[in-house]
């Protein structure tokens, strides 16, 4: 009772820890809560003295909560959501089948087996819920605790069966999984940290990927995602387009109306561009007023299509902004891999050379390279 003590006190030190580090602090406060409120389900449920109703049924309803808790955070962590109607449930059952071994049928054996299926269902449920997650590697420590824990409750809720309480083999399994219990509490409590904390670190890099302004990507986020998706249309065999896009006279919008009114413009701006982009295609902003647009098997046709309907939807759709009505047009040059080849540098250079001879040719216009 010590050591499971000992372990509760570490793990959810170490849950709490962590939440202070991260962001995702809700779904640690859950899991927090309910690796406290399962040990005490655990303690009360391991008492040799004392009521019956405290030990063989209200411990393992609060076990059953403490899990309930956990789940909850997991679901969370999932973007999903677990009602208390469900947590009630939870407690609801375990109450039942420890209250109908306790009172109907008497037996401690069947009332530890019973209980142990039960709570053996709701680690794999626990583990289940993670396994769904797409990034493997980092619930991969939380599943196998859960799935261990759900494994030794269940070898021991048959062993109970077959042997009886008493008998030494029992025991030995008793022991034994008394030994696994913590050691798959503090799995889990590891792998949830890690969980949160790859999460944290893969929202650090997204946002270091992202211009603040416009909410496109800025230059680091286009190298790092922009080779990704050239790979991707190589090795699919598609063709890849590259839109260079740059704001016409961009200079006067600022020195007539004021900075302030030149973001808002640019917000506005890539905003336009996203409604004519598809999910796989990528946007990013290159410069001040330019934008590279990347566009995932689409040949150059297609993407001069693509470029002409986004010019003339630029020029028919002025910003309001600050009770201005702000009218601008913007340049374009369009360049695919099919004359230019997957490389992205080379890609970018060539729709920027496409994009200035745009400009040359008097603006508000897209020409191909
Ligand atoms: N408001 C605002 N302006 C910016 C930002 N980044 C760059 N600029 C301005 O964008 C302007 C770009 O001017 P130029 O390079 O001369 O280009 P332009 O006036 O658009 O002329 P053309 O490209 O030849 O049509 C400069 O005045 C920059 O200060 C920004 O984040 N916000």
């Amino acid at each position: 009772m010590l050591v499971q003590i000992c372990i509760t006190v570490l793990t959810t030190v170490l849950l709490a820890m962590a939440a202070l580090y991260s962001e995702g602090a809700n779904e640690q406060r859950w899991w927090a809560l309910g690796n406290v409120v399962s040990s005490v389900g655990l303690a009360m449920s391991s008492l040799e003295s004392g009521p019956a109703v405290l030990h063989a049924v209200l411990g393992y309803g609060v076990l059953a909560l403490g899990m309930g808790l956990v789940l909850r955070g997991l679901r969370q962590f999932c973007d999903a959501t677990l009602g208390w109607r469900w947590i009630g449930a939870i407690v609801a059952g375990a109450l039942l089948s420890a209250l109908f071994f306790t009172y109907v049928v008497p037996s401690a054996n069947w009332r530890l087996s019973a209980t142990g299926f039960y709570f053996a269902l709701m680690n794999f449920l626990c583990a289940a819920t993670l396994a769904r997650q797409a990034d493997w590697r980092a619930v991969s420590a939380a599943v196998a605790g859960f799935v261990t824990l759900g494994l030794a409750l269940g070898v021991r809720g048959v062993y109970l069966l077959q042997h009886g309480q008493d008998e030494q083999r029992a025991l030995l399994v008793q022991g034994v999984v008394m030994l696994i219990v913590p050691l798959a509490q503090v799995s889990i409590a590891f792998g949830l940290i890690l969980m949160v904390m790859r999460r944290y670190a893969e929202r650090l890099r997204n946002l270091s990927w992202v211009d603040s302004l416009t909410g496109a990507l800025n230059r680091a986020g286009l190298e790092a995602q922009g080779r990704r998706v050239a790979q991707r249309t190589l090795r699919a065999g598609r063709s890849l387009s590259v839109i260079m896009l740059d704001a016409d006279h961009f200079k006067d919008i600022n020195d007539t109306w004021g900075h302030p009114v030149g973001d808002a413009v640019l917000r506005h701006l890539t905003r336009q561009i996203k409604a004519e982009l598809r999910p796989l295609d990528l946007l990013a902003r290159y410069g001040g007023e330019e934008f590279v647009m990347l566009l995932d098997g689409v040949n150059r046709d297609d993407a001069l299509r693509v470029a002409e309907r986004l010019r003339a939807r630029v020029e028919a759709e002025p910003v309001e902004v600050a009770g201005h009505t702000v009218r601008y047009t913007a340049s374009m040059g369009v360049v695919c891999s099919d004359q230019h080849g997957y490389d992205m540098l080379e890609l970018i250079v060539a729709g920027d050379a496409a994009m200035y001879a745009a400009k040359r040719a008097g603006r508000n216009r897209v020409m191909a390279g």
